[in-house]
């Protein structure tokens, strides 16, 4: 929302919650097979209280929300300029470039929305898929931490200045976005003509599913796939190798635009995270772990479960440096600007 709007976002915002309710409602009506209106576009011209309509009250809902989280944020930053408090955003700069032209406050709003529920649901699910990896692989927490401790020290948080000089934080990124693809099944796509793949008619018009999951799970690139380990994406100097993971960002020109914001967000996430905090099971009265059961939704996106967990900080020195975060307005780890991102 701050890089979009300029929106600081509180505690149980609504417009976070309506914006959320449409990331679900989108990843369950998406999906092809979903409704029946996906297979079948002209059930779309039957009256509503026909059985199996339910689709039409559905998608009413959607446009309505669709309509509030575009409008909301839009007529803030709006209200902000006006009063000369708006701090830099994206749609910010596209409202003093667009000069009061309708069609294209239509498009600065949909653009707006279009990257706030692109980049939110996805980065939010790649910091907790490392979350749970990171309690199910306390040694993999402990190298990373180990390099964080060598490369950036004790008395300040990592930034992105320390990104490439942390080969193996960045290795997590990348086995993260590996292990557990967000989007397993990418977008749909359409053949617009008949083509033959490996001797095989695609007809025009058939529906692609571009199966990124099986591409990052396959044994012969990536062995023993299951297994979430960051190693694979080191050579054995301890550099870091060139695959990036590209099929969980999508294929040709509709390849996510975001990708590189994406991965500098989960780099600064994680290693902000691991550089003060040890991430722990919950326990039992009687001391011992609880195992961590997470499951992944089927769908469009492959949503984590909610678990709990402990961020217990490392040592005083975390305490320290978390004690200095939260008196500093500078906000050191602030993610910056697309077009300064690498
Ligand atoms: C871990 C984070 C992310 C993942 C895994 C991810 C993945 C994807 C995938 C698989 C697609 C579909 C690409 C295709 O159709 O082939 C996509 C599209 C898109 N992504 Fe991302 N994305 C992430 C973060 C972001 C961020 C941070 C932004 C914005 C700054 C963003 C903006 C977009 C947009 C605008 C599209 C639509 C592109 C189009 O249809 O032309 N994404 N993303």
């Amino acid at each position: 929302m701050d890089l979009t709007y300029g929106y600081e976002v509180s505690k149980n915002d609504p417009i976070v919650g309506a914006l959320d309710e449409a990331a679900d409602m989108l990843a369950q009506a998406v999906f092809p097979g979903a409704m029946a209106v996906n297979a079948l576009p002209a059930l779309q011209y039957l009256p509503e209280w026909l059985p199996g309509m339910h689709f039409k009250a559905y998608g009413h809902k959607c446009r309505l929300l669709m309509d509030e989280i575009m409008q909301v944020p839009l007529a803030s930053v709006q209200r902000k300029m006006a009063a000369g408090t708006a701090r830099p955003s994206n749609i910010g700069s596209m409202l003093k470039e667009n000069n009061g032209d309708l069609d294209g406050m239509d498009l600065v709003k949909k653009v707006g929305l279009s990257m706030y529920a692109a980049m939110t649901d996805t980065t939010s699910m790649g910091i907790t898929v490392a979350v749970h990896a990171f309690l199910l692989h306390p040694d993999v927490q402990r190298r990373a931490q180990d390099e964080l401790d060598v490369v950036v020290g004790r008395d300040r948080l990592p930034s992105f200045a320390d990104r490439d000089t942390l080969p193996y934080v960045n290795a997590i990124v990348r086995e993260v976005v590996r292990w557990k693809p967000v989007l397993p099944l990418g977008f749909p796509r359409i053949a617009i003509q008949d083509d033959i793949y490996d001797g095989k008619l695609i007809p025009k018009g058939a529906m692609i599913l571009p199966n990124a999951w099986a591409m990052l799970h396959d044994a012969e690139k990536y062995p023993k796939p299951e297994i979430f380990s960051p190693n694979r994406f080191l050579n054995k100097d301890g550099e870091l190798i060139d695959d990036e993971v590209t099929p969980a960002f999508g294929f040709g020109r509709r390849i996510c635009p975001g990708r590189h914001a994406a991965m500098s967000s989960l780099f600064i996430n994680i290693a902000c995270m691991l550089s003060v905090f040890s991430l722990q099971p919950k326990k039992n009265e009687r001391g011992e772990d609880l195992p961590v059961n997470v499951t992944y939704a089927d769908g469009l996106s492959s949503r984590p479960s909610s678990f709990e967990c402990k961020f217990v900080p490392r040592d005083q020195a975390a305490d320290n440096v978390l004690g200095k975060f939260a008196d500093d307005d500078a906000h050191p780890a602030k993610v910056p600007a697309p077009d300064t991102m690498t």
